[in-house]
């Protein structure tokens, strides 16, 4: 425990660690998803797994920073229990966002605001920005045949899809997204991605992978299918002619003028994990929400179109949800475009990643609510309903202090 009152999940001594204690093995490709590992592997990614910079290029905008760690902001003040909430949901960084304006933050001890935390799925809420940003140039259009790209999938799942369905994750696909379960086939994609350890007769690389996978029945409806965004990535690759990693730091990063570059795990082919190996710090991040609640706008020039933004915001189609977890959460929530939509009177949307992380937008009040975290289980229900709580709960705070209430 810290002198305020805050856990520590990991604390890496050195090998000669002069107090003589049992010494915490530095995390390896196998164990770095696991506690007690989780917090220092998240904010210490490109130093356990080969990645790509995300350059930010460009000039970069300065953020201020007035709140200390551990500190309970005063805007958040109204939310009832908030630093227990914060640290039983294993929060590394919570900031709040709003008219440009950084207006709470609170770092856990060993974490702050220069700091790059893994973001997991949100990555794919990116990528999906980046397919919208392909539909503006004209460079390709939501009908096109995802073979038409890469041909190579002309024989699997993805033969009859369109970039459309990559969008909405509406391929039925073998594939089970079983994060614990090191037969299935997230394991399998995750092993030839360099995440995990490769066993014999694992593809080699992430496009070996994608090639092998199978439909698995009616398409149409949702299926969250770590797969199919990497199956968007490639086919931005092949639409562009450009690495995923570049088209990602000029079409999004660049223009958002971030303050740091951010960086992406990569396979040993160089293929980036798109659908979840993005590190970046948290007021990065919320700058990706802050361009989507500005109609696509960002500080270095147009990321999409308004109309893009707008149906981010506006949410998918909630009878394509059948049978997931979300919709427990969220009984009318729907996807669409790579971002989730909770359905729920504020018409709140959000990039969603395992282990806790929320790029959390609330239209109504204009804020960005960025949460980074290391749950020690990827996606336990009971962790993803505490969470969904908290993130309202800071919603109506924040809303009530700023007048934009309605409920
Ligand atoms: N390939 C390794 C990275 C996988 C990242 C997976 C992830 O972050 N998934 C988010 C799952 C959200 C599920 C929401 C729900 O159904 O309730």
């Amino acid at each position: 425990m810290t002198a305020d009152g805050h856990s520590l999940q990991v604390d890496l001594p050195t090998s000669a660690d002069p107090s003589g204690e049992e010494v915490s093995p530095r995390p390896g490709v196998d164990t770095w998803q696991e506690p007690p590992h989780v917090r220092w592997a998240f904010t210490h990614l490109s130093e356990v797994l080969p990645s790509a910079r995300i350059p930010r290029r460009g000039s970069r905008s300065h953020t201020a920073v007035g709140q200390q760690a551990g500190e309970v902001p005063a805007a958040l003040q109204r939310v009832p229990d908030l630093a227990r909430r914060l640290d039983e949901t294993h929060t590394d960084a919570l900031l709040v966002v709003r008219g440009g304006e950084v207006c709470a933050q609170w770092y856990a001890p060993g974490c702050g605001p220069d700091d790059l935390h893994l973001v997991m799925s949100v990555s794919k809420s990116l990528c999906g920005l980046v397919a919208g940003s392909l539909v503006m140039d004209g460079l390709w259009r939501l009908d096109d045949p995802v073979v038409s790209f890469v041909p190579e999938l002309a024989d699997g799942a993805y033969a009859r899809a369109t970039i459309g369905d990559l969008l909405d994750m509406t391929v039925s696909v073998d594939y089970d997204e079983d994060y614990l379960n090191p037969r299935s086939e997230l394991q399998r994609h995750d092993r030839s991605a360099g995440w995990r350890t490769a066993r014999p007769g694992d593809p080699a690389d992430t496009p070996g992978f994608l090639r092998t996978l199978t439909g698995a029945g009616p398409q149409g409806r949702f299926q969250y299918c770590s797969a199919t965004t990497d199956v968007l990535a490639w086919a931005i690759e092949r639409a562009t002619g450009a690495r995923y990693v570049d088209q990602l730091a000029d079409r999004v990063w660049s223009r958002l003028r971030p303050d740091h570059d951010a960086m992406v795990t990569v396979d040993r082919s160089g293929f980036a994990h798109a659908d979840g190996g993005v590190s970046c710090t948290a007021r990065d991040l919320a700058r990706v929400g802050e361009m989507v609640l500005a109609g696509g706008r960002a500080p270095g020039g147009r990321v999409v179109a308004a109309q893009w933004a707008e149906s981010i915001l506006a949410g998918g189609d909630p009878r394509q949800m059948v049978d997931q977890g979300w919709t427990s959460v969220y009984p009318g929530g729907s996807y669409t475009r790579q971002w989730w939509c909770t359905g729920n009177r504020r018409g709140n949307v959000t990039g969603l990643g395992i282990h806790g992380q929320h790029l959390w937008l609330d239209p109504q009040s204009s804020t960005v609510i960025v949460k980074l975290s290391s749950w020690p289980q990827p996606d336990a229900e009971q962790d993803q309903r505490t969470q969904a709580l908290l993130m309202e709960d800071l919603t109506r705070a924040l809303a009530a202090e700023c007048g934009a209430d309605s409920p």
